[in-house]
């Protein structure tokens, strides 16, 4: 089914001669957008993994570009977006569009229809009363022409086994329990404890399908290793307090040691205690040699818990990038640690709503953001006010780059304590 979506944005482009903007209907055009994933993301599903596939668009949510070529009509491109309340500084959650799914044809790239896409996505993810917009970018040089700006960061540590860790008083009495990992029997206390975190930037993961490709066992991503395991750590009563989905892969040195590998997909504990016993365990299996996790906030409580962080060959990555759709009501809705006043001119050529100078008056109690004919303090554009908004990238640290003009000297630091936040922000999973 072909639904026009209109051009009306200001600076939308026209797509070239032949090409079609539409939206896509979920049921219908699914095999078309199945082909042009494979196509863009250049992979190969076996018929074992497509038996556990799952299908976590939502309706309504998806457009693409239709080539009506010599040989007929096709799909040239396509992307999605998930309805998602991301946690910003302060706890509230906030309704984004998580931009997934971007791909284009390699036979029709570079035409302009990725740019058509993404004004098409902005404009209606604002029309959806959308505040900001999420994702994850496969490559760099992609999104900061949109506003995207690069929100947090997420570490990956390789640890040997064994590697030591402070005392928290309470872990002891903590049990870990390891069981292979089933959706049926330990999706829901997953989800809760997910649930509880308290960080900017997290991501809860709202609907039954993104909770299960969330944990989806894809058998041709095992390349030898086990199935899928949970390590619970609960309290007392049984609660659950962290868990750690994980597999290990078997490996022998020529001298016969064992050396095996515990890779983890996803770890999270809520409290010290539960940190410290997690970790205990994961670092102490029986024939294991190292234990690498990829998506660790920057902040994440194993690398206090490390009684010596050499040889950990830590590295740091962007995680989510936020794009500011609605900055008034963005920066109404995220807290603030202390007072702020500061006059921002705000460069937003894609979302004339947003450009402008806004005045951001208040402090922890809530803030006022009104436009403004008032000189400016700071001088910003809108994919780095996205960097900073979740509280993990200081203003002074853009500064520091050229990518802030401080206006009114010593209005700097202020503004940076201001949009600042004592904890790291990460999301922690890929959508
Ligand atoms: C959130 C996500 O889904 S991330 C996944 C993104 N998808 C992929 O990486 C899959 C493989 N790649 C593709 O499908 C495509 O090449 C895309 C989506 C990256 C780009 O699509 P295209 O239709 O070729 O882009 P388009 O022609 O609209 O280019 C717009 C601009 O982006 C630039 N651009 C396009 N791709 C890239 C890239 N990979 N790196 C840097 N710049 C790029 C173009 O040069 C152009 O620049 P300009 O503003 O200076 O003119």
């Amino acid at each position: 089914m072909l639904v026009p979506v209109p051009h009306t944005h200001p600076t939308q482009v026209p797509l070239p001669p032949g090409y079609r903007l539409a939206e896509l209907d979920d049921a219908t055009d699914r095999d078309a957008m199945r082909e042009i994933d494979r196509w863009a993301f250049a992979f190969e599903s076996s018929p074992e993994d497509d038996q556990v596939d799952v299908w976590a668009l939502e309706p309504a949510r998806s457009v693409g570009v239709w080539f009506d070529g010599p040989r007929g009509t096709m799909l040239a491109a396509m992307h999605s977006s998930y309805a998602f309340r991301v946690q910003v500084p302060g706890g509230q959650r906030v309704p984004a569009a998580g931009l997934t799914w971007v791909g284009v044809h390699p036979g029709h790239r570079r035409r302009g229809l990725s740019r058509t896409m993404l004004h098409a996505h902005l404009r209606r993810s604002r029309d959806r009363g959308e505040v900001l917009s999420v994702l994850y970018a496969a490559e760099s040089g992609i999104y900061g022409r949109y506003g995207y700006g690069i929100a947090s960061h997420r570490a990956s540590l390789t640890l040997g086994r064994g590697a030591d860790l402070r005392p928290v008083p309470g872990s002891e009495e903590l049990l870990v329990e390891l069981d292979t990992f089933d959706v049926a029997r330990h999706g829901a206390e997953l989800e809760q404890v997910h649930g509880s975190a308290v960080r900017p930037g997290w991501i809860t993961r709202d609907t039954e399908a993104l909770r299960r490709l969330h944990v989806l066992d894809w058998p041709s991503a095992r390349k030898g290793a086990e199935r899928r395991r949970i390590a619970f750590v609960r309290d007392a009563a049984g609660e659950p307090r962290g868990y750690a989905l994980l597999r290990r892969t078997e490996k022998w040195s020529d001298e016969n040691r064992p050396e095996g590998v515990v890779k983890i997909h996803d770890v999270l504990a809520l409290d010290a205690a539960a940190a410290r016993a997690l970790w205990a365990t994961l670092l102490d299996l029986d024939l294991m040699g190292t234990v690498e996790v990829r998506n660790l906030a920057p902040d994440d409580a194993v690398l206090g818990l490390l009684t010596d962080l050499r040889g950990t060959n830590r590295k740091i990555h962007d995680d989510v990038w936020v794009r500011i759709l609605d900055l008034p009501a963005a920066l109404r809705l995220r807290s603030y640690p202390c007072a702020v006043d500061v006059v921002l001119d705000v460069s937003d050529p894609l979302v004339p709503d947003n450009h402008g100078r806004w005045h951001v008056r208040g402090g922890p109690e809530g803030v006022e953001v009104s436009r403004t004919e008032a000189p400016a303090h700071l001088a910003i554009g809108v994919a780095d006010l996205g960097s900073a908004y979740l509280g993990g990238t200081t203003l002074s640290a853009l500064h520091a780059a050229g990518r802030v003009t401080e206006l009114v000297p010593g209005s700097l630091v202020p503004a940076a304590a201001a949009l600042g936040w004592p904890v790291a922000p990460s999301t922690g999973w890929g959508f």
